[in-house]
């Protein structure tokens, strides 16, 4: 009967109206999509006077796309900031500010003023169940409160389980292999061994030193790991996964794939390695492990504390020692997993980096070693020493942190190379309008970059800030010295800052302070150190190094 409807209506229309209508029609359309596409854009969208990086810009993304595409998006971003100043507009609906009043407060700030991610943070989502990094909304809030005691400064400096951590990878795992390259006179690639120093910390610190990795010892571990890892976060198609994730989804249903099959395997058995841990720690949960009777070094803090956190929600009586239903143990494994992950895009690059400046400058390792030996108790190494890592021997985190010159020579590697220089977007919320600095009225739905390669990189608040100068953190007046703590943003800022921030300082001083206490490092291959590609990089990154022992 529908059917026969709609031909008797069809069957009605006389024909000659569709000659007449069609034409005009066309045009409508035509007048709507030039205004709503060029003349809206470029004449009377409320960014207009936001200059544009480019002229095409103002009316189509395509122009950043092709920069982000070959790899250029922060030289072309940090250019377009040199010329027209801090606010600039990368396509119709997307602005760059490289400002922290008025910019970064505004997107990256605390409360309101901490605006959502985009959906470029939806290839962090493991399991298919979003983790604090990329949880949006109250989600976010919930999540990371879960686990932000463990890694609170206080936690990780006075915990006896980090302190057992730090001896047996400091002690028993880095210090031997360096030495070991220095009593043959053997470079060494730094980079897959800071990556090590880092997983090898994390994964303890998540699940405890007997269900962690040991990637520093096992290179064939860990050759495996880092090429799985590889595969998982594929440099070469990252700009399709972190930009345009929902076309990849929408092409695949006409099996249309930008990315090969093989990085879902991939991903799939990145996921599936991540399970095995959260079983293994698990199954010591039920089968009785209790935080007083944990050795030193073997509690799963992360774990241990999401789950009770959980369990507090939950309101259920076990604490962390409820089974997990098949979500929750998901939504355990994605929030353990991206801490790994977070720990592998960061810290081993920007460490890698530090161990390259002094490098370097051989004076300033003279001046770091004096000044590291001259604490209560240095961190002395013999291979006679080996086994016998011990959390007892290990400096006070406070004697090391209160060094000046190793403070400052870590702030200002990374200040220069903090981590990949990621555009960590946020976006204008929906039902109200953003007031950006001096731009009001952005409405809902404009993505909103900022770069701190580039924040890093204002003279005016760094001068000669391309230079590696340590001693700009340690001669600075105090009014001097507030402002750039204000523009350091290798960490993010507000309400989602970095979570691993306190980790990630801990653990480097800690490294740094037992390698330059007995070794002077020297560059033997930075070629292949790219450090201006994306965090992933390729396996065929290396950064070699010469150590040597002194006595
Ligand atoms: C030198 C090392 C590190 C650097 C430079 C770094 C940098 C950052 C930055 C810039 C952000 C903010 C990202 C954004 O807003 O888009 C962030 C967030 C985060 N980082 Fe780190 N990170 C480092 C190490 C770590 C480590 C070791 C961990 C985990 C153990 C970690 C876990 C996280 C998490 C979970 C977030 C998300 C926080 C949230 O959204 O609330 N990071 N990190």
């Amino acid at each position: 009967m529908a059917s026969g409807y709609y031909s008797n209506v069809v069957l009605n229309i006389n024909p000659a109206l569709f000659t007449l209508y069609t034409p005009l029609l066309a045009a409508v359309t035509a007048i709507a999509l030039l205004y709503r596409f060029v003349v809206h854009p470029l004449f009377f969208s409320p960014l207009v006077r936001i200059p544009c990086a480019h002229p095409l810009a103002a009316v189509t993304s395509l122009w950043m796309d092709w920069r982000r595409f070959t790899g250029r998006e922060v030289e072309t971003t940090w250019e377009a900031f040199k010329k027209h100043g801090p606010y600039v507009r990368l396509g119709p609906n997307e602005i760059a500010v490289n400002t922290i009043l008025g910019g970064v407060t505004t997107a990256h700030g605390h409360g309101f003023e901490n605006l959502d991610k985009t959906s470029w943070y939806d290839f962090f989502i493991n399991h298919g169940t979003r983790n604090t990094f990329s949880a949006l909304g109250k989600e976010h809030g919930t999540k990371r409160k879960r686990v932000s005691n463990v890694y609170a400064k206080s936690y990780v400096q006075n915990s006896r389980h980090v302190r057992a951590i730090l001896a047996e990878l400091v002690q028993g795992r880095l210090l031997p292999s360096c030495w070991e390259m220095a009593a043959s006179n053997t470079p060494l690639d730094v980079l897959a061994l800071n990556f090590a120093y880092g997983l090898d910390f994390v994964a303890a610190f998540i699940f405890g030193l007997s269900r962690g990795t040991d990637f520093l010892r096992d290179t064939a571990c860990r050759q495996i790991w880092l090429e799985e890892y590889r595969k998982s976060h594929p440099s070469e198609y990252m700009f399709w996964l972190l930009e345009h994730p929902r076309l990849i989804k929408i092409l695949s249903k006409f099996r249309i794939y930008i990315v090969p099959k093989w990085y879902h395997e991939a991903d799939t058995d990145f996921d599936k390695w991540g399970e095995k841990l959260i079983d293994e720690t698990e199954q010591a949960l039920q089968n009785g492990f209790t935080e007083e009777s944990a050795h030193s070094g073997d509690m799963p803090n992360v774990y241990f504390q999401q789950k009770r956190a959980m369990a507090d929600e939950l309101k259920l009586g076990q604490g962390a020692y409820f089974k997990p239903t098949p979500e929750q143990r998901l939504e355990l494994a994605s929030e353990c997993l991206d801490h790994l992950v977070a720990t592998r895009d960061t810290f081993g690059v920007a460490f890698s980096f530090v161990l390259l400046e002094l490098s370097k400058h051989p004076y300033a390792q003279v001046r770091l070693r004096t000044e590291l030996r001259s604490i209560r108790n240095p961190m002395w190494y013999s291979p006679t020493m080996e086994g016998r890592a011990s959390a007892a021997s290990l400096p006070e985190p406070a004697a090391l942190e209160k060094l000046p010159y190793l403070w400052a020579i870590m702030k200002e590697s990374i200040r220069l190379r903090g981590t990949v220089p990621t555009p960590n977007p946020r976006v204008t919320p929906l039902g109200t309008k953003t007031h950006l600095g001096p731009h009001k009225n952005i409405p809902p739905g404009v993505r909103i970059s900022a770069f701190a390669w580039c924040l890093h990189r204002n003279e005016a608040v760094f001068p000669q800030a391309e230079l590696w100068l340590p001693d700009r953190w340690l001669n600075s007046s105090s009014e001097k010295l507030a402002e750039m703590e204000k523009w350091f943003w290798a960490f993010g800022s507000g309400s989602r800052q970095c979570l691993g921030r306190n980790v990630a300082m801990e653990i480097m001083r800690f490294a740094l302070a037992a390698i330059y206490t007995n070794f002077e490092t020297s560059v033997v291959d930075d070629a292949g150190f790219n450090y201006k590609s994306f965090v992933t990089g390729n396996l065929g990154n290396k950064l070699s190094l010469r150590f040597t022992h002194v006595a």
